[in-house]
């Protein structure tokens, strides 16, 4: 497989995040997230490591454009940090405004094509004070916050995803209590998905008007839910748990309506769901990103609350316990693609490895070739019809992995965190020389 039997115009990129990677957690004006609380709150992140520092990607950013444009990357996919934009509801803060337009120029000036995240779970905490998701008011916050990006980035940025991974920040985030604010109420999820979902719609129609030649979707993390043994009941809550992570954040986009099965489970359980505001989620977008790691096993448990439970399968796993199944990958995109008929981007696909450098090398063939086995899956969706449009891989550099701190190593590029020095694996001079054959 060569880059040259993909589409003259498929986009090959790299991804990242705000608070995963520039660190400068204090700095010129920015004010807390509810990353900068929970990642101080002991016991919460691996080894109580945070995001403080990081990879100092604020003060390195343009070293680290270097490498993205050494590699050969068409572009790249970063988020922005909404406690260094905003120091309040209303207003800016002009230094961290300043940062991201350095960094978009400097992009543009190396001919990488910028794709925005506007929020990628580092909510200010401003905002948590008055609520949060769980408020209403916070859909028109993010309009508003949403916005002055239009306004400040969308003359030269012209590719936008609103959210990264809906599902992370209400389940992960208010029912598994793993990830900030560390809440563990299934109404709250229920509640706060919704809200993040109204949000994405009313900045979309913010997008219509403010920025008329530009393209907005939404990333989803899509994992391939599949039953752990051939049985009617493990059929069942396959689709009932694939319905639950997956449709419950696609199908409102583009049918305005929640799925029906994991709707019904959830009011037998007591749970409110909410209708108000689909037509404004509904709201027509260009793309959906689809985050694709691995698959999901699911055996019916009629003793659980959900009638199941998740499986450990017996396939190669990566440092994060997930297993690597490329298959689960076209499977998704031909799911997503005929359910939806939208183009897609993958928008992250990576995985985490044993990484260890000597004499400045890191050896990580497993990663060069669970990226070849995820590149000819999503070659053989596009010849199979889904108009996929691009494909950026996660993650540039290794970086703060959330609750699993930096003991998580998902870069092309090794982060030595001492001295903050980069170097190539030899997934990125794989990749390299995969790019060139442009
Ligand atoms: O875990 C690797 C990456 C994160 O570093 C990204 O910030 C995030 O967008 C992302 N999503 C997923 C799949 C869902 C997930 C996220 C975090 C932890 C466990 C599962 C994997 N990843």
């Amino acid at each position: 497989m060569e880059r040259n039997d993909f589409p003259k115009d498929f986009i090959f990129g790299v991804a990242t995040a705000s608070y995963q990677i520039e660190g400068a957690y204090n700095e010129d004006g920015k004010v807390p997230s509810i990353w900068d609380v929970f990642s101080h709150t002991p016991g919460k992140i691996k080894n109580n490591e945070n995001g403080d520092v990081a990879c100092d990607h604020y003060h390195r950013y343009e070293e680290d454009i270097k490498i993205i444009k050494d590699i050969g990357f068409d572009a790249y996919r970063f988020s922005i940090s909404w406690p260094r934009v905003m120091k309040n509801t209303k207003e800016k803060n002009e230094k961290g405004l300043d940062f991201y337009n350095k960094l978009i120029d400097k992009l543009l000036e190396n001919n990488i094509t910028p794709f925005i995240t506007i929020y990628h779970w580092d909510l200010p905490l401003f905002l948590y004070e008055k609520g949060g998701w769980l408020n209403d008011d916070i859909a028109l916050y993010f309009q508003d916050y949403s916005s002055i990006l239009f306004q400040n980035f969308g003359d030269r940025v012209k590719h936008w995803i609103t959210l990264n991974e809906p599902w992370c920040s209400s389940f992960l985030g208010y029912f598994y209590g793993i990830h900030a604010p560390g809440h563990k109420n299934l109404q709250e999820a229920i509640k706060t998905d919704h809200n993040l979902l109204r949000a994405h719609g009313y900045s979309v129609e913010a997008f219509r008007d403010l920025v008329k030649d530009g393209k907005i979707g939404i990333t989803n993390v899509t994992t391939k839910v599949e039953p752990a043994d051939e049985t009617e009941e493990d059929f069942y809550v396959a689709l009932l748990v694939d319905e639950l992570t997956n449709g419950w954040f696609y199908d409102p986009i583009i049918f305005g309506r929640y799925p029906e099965n994991a709707r019904a489970i959830l009011q037998r359980n007591g749970i409110e769901i909410f209708e108000n505001d689909m037509n404004i989620i509904s709201k027509k977008i260009d793309f959906f990103g689809i985050n694709y790691y691995t698959r999901q096993l699911v055996k019916y448990a009629p003793e659980e609350p959900f009638m199941f439970r998740t499986i450990e399968g017996e396939l190669e796993k990566t440092e994060m316990g997930w297993e690597i199944y490329p298959e689960g990958l076209y499977d998704m995109l031909l799911k997503i693609y005929n359910r939806y008929k939208t183009p897609l981007y993958i928008t992250e696909n990576g995985m985490a490895g044993p990484d260890k450098i000597e004499n400045g090398k890191v050896h990580d063939t497993y990663r060069i070739n669970y990226l070849k086995s995820h590149f000819e899956n999503a070659l053989k969706a596009i010849k199979d019809g889904v108009d996929l449009k691009g494909y950026f891989i996660w993650t540039l550099m290794d970086n703060f992995e959330w609750a699993e701190g930096y003991s998580k190593r998902f870069g092309i590029v090794y982060t030595d965190y001492t001295t903050q020095k980069r170097y190539l694996k030899d997934s990125a001079i794989w990749l390299k020389k995969f790019l060139e054959g442009k």
